[in-house]
């Protein structure tokens, strides 16, 4: 007998990680502040996804409850299956060090460990023993192999960025997030660190969400999502520098746009 097709909610599979309702509060009273205003988005597997918009539209709250580092004040924040409001302290810990990978502005590398060192300390700390492939993949991904016993003195900025991207990559986390990544870098590093951010998204079918204010580091994002006063506002699916910047001047009060006009052609308001 013929098997049947499977139906639409079979062939599509759970996102790596998705948020529902999200709302965050800040304060009470005269400092109330809604960070994030009833948040619903999707990070499918394998994409790459940029977070843009004003200071203080809350993209750096988005990203920090999605990877349960802040916890919401309603709403469900999800990886893979799993909602974080039901985990406790423990358990968010176990869930962050095994399924979730970070880069940050700031490097945060150990100076008295050497790169290969820096690349495993949190397999080593967690005592899981490191794919050994899928390390030397991401070792030779990110261009690092003859600089393995360096230290992060030794680095330049870009090199200590790779190794901080190589550490979150390690483990095969199901997603990573990266807060500015290419924040403290030169064009010229910044521009290695997206590529291989990239890279691993398209060979190693890596989840990526990353914070910028950087309309040429958000190109090399599959997608961006636009944040304005908690809220998303728009989508931009392959993006380019010039489009992204076209549609952060809508956001900018001095340049006369509106504040949620839409850019190009295959710009959506209605996001996921
Ligand atoms: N711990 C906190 N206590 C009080 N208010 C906060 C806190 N963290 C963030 N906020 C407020 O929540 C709002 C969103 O902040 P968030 O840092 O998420 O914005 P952002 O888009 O990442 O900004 P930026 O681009 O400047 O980094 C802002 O109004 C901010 O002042």
């Amino acid at each position: 007998m013929t098997p049947l097709p499977p139906t639409d909610a079979q062939s599509v599979p759970t996102p790596a990680a998705r948020g529902r309702s999200l709302t965050k509060v800040f304060g009470e009273g005269d400092t109330r502040v809604v960070a994030l205003d009833g948040v619903d988005v999707d990070f499918a597997r394998g994409r790459f996804t940029a977070i843009m918009g004003p200071s203080g539209s809350g993209k750096s709250t988005l990203m920090h409850c999605m990877a349960g580092l802040d916890s919401v004040t309603s709403g469900q924040a999800f990886i893979g299956d799993v909602d974080l409001s039901t985990l406790d302290d423990k358990a968010l810990t176990v869930l962050r060090r095994d399924r979730v990978g970070f880069v940050f502005q700031a490097f945060n590398l150990l100076p008295t460990l050497t790169a290969m060192e820096n690349i495993t300390l949190p397999m080593d700390i967690a005592g899981r023993k490191p794919d050994r492939d899928w390390l030397d993949t991401v070792i030779d991904t990110v261009g690092l192999r003859p600089r393995l016993t360096h230290r992060p003195s030794e680095l330049s900025g870009g090199q200590q960025q790779r190794v901080a991207c190589a550490r979150a990559l390690a483990g095969r986390p199901d997603i990573v997030f990266a807060d500015e990544p290419t924040g403290n870098l030169d064009s010229r590093s910044g521009a290695d660190v997206l590529h291989f951010l990239r890279r691993s998204v398209r060979d190693m079918g890596q989840t990526i969400v990353m914070v910028t204010h950087d309309p040429t580091a958000a190109s090399y994002a599959d997608r961006v999502l636009f944040l304005a006063d908690g809220r998303i506002v728009d989508e931009m699916l392959e993006p380019t520098a010039d489009r992204v910047l076209e549609r952060l001047k809508a956001f900018d009060p001095d340049s006369g746009g509106e504040r949620t006009a839409a850019a190009g052609d295959d710009t959506r308001a209605a996001v996921r």
